[in-house]
């Protein structure tokens, strides 16, 4: 699918970093497009990461704009206070939300892009009334929880019904992939429509992550056709 004129984006994940040294590893991503950090609760998935204190000094200090992935339980009552943390975008699950529409408004009321994720056995066609309320939608291609897991081809298919729904609506939506990508599957996900891609491994893995971002970057762009 020819997206000629859109930028393919580069959000490396911290999941990979050192978290004893993330302002050194934040400057070591000064080229990505985001910031992605991963919140886990040990509740939506089996494990535990990070949660808003160690978060809102990440902002202060990032040299790029963050991108707050959260794989929390109750996340209609968190997910606001991580928008009042000035991030640039914050992505809920919609599998923990009681209230999708609510979140994302007051996501974006609150300053921040609203972003929703959806896990690999999630199907997107009951959410895409919900586009016009939403900066992106985040398909996981992976199963949340882990950074280093393979990329799962099986979601391919809804990535192209994804993109599809938002050329045919005309919203502007960015739609992200999160989970397994590498120099490989990269070109998979953008023909298939996917325009942000979170890389974790395969940019903190590298010894140049700044080298792994332009390498991805360009193999993606060129995707676009
Ligand atoms: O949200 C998640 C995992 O749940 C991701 O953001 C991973 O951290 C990506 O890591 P790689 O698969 O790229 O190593
Ligand atoms: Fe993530």
């Amino acid at each position: 699918m020819s997206r000629t004129g859109i930028k393919c984006c580069i959000n490396p994940s911290i999941l990979s970093a050192d978290f004893v040294n993330l302002q050194a590893e934040l400057a070591r991503i000064s080229n990505a497009d985001a910031v992605h950090v991963d919140v886990m609760d040990n509740h939506f998935v089996p494990n535990l990461t990070i949660g808003l204190p160690v978060v809102e000094r990440i902002a202060q200090v990032s040299p790029v704009p963050l991108d707050a992935h959260l794989m929390i339980a109750e996340v209609d009552r968190w997910a606001p206070l991580y928008a009042d943390a000035g991030l640039d975008s914050v992505t809920f699950h919609v599998e923990a939300s009681n209230a999708p529409i609510k979140l994302a408004r007051e996501l974006r009321a609150r300053g921040a892009k609203a972003g929703m994720a959806l896990r690999p056995a999630t199907a997107v066609e009951p959410y895409l009334d919900m586009l016009p309320e939403l900066d992106m939608l985040l398909i996981m291609t992976v199963e949340p929880g882990f950074g280093g897991q393979a990329f799962l081809d099986i979601t391919l298919p809804k990535i192209r019904r994804a993109r599809a729904a938002i050329e045919g609506s005309g919203v502007n939506v960015a739609l992200q992939v999160d989970g397994g990508i590498t120099e490989e599957t990269i070109t998979r996900a953008a023909e298939a429509g996917a325009n942000i891609f979170v890389a974790g491994s395969a940019v903190y893995g590298k010894p140049s992550p700044q080298e792994a971002i332009e390498s991805l970057r360009a193999k993606g762009q060129l995707a676009f056709g």
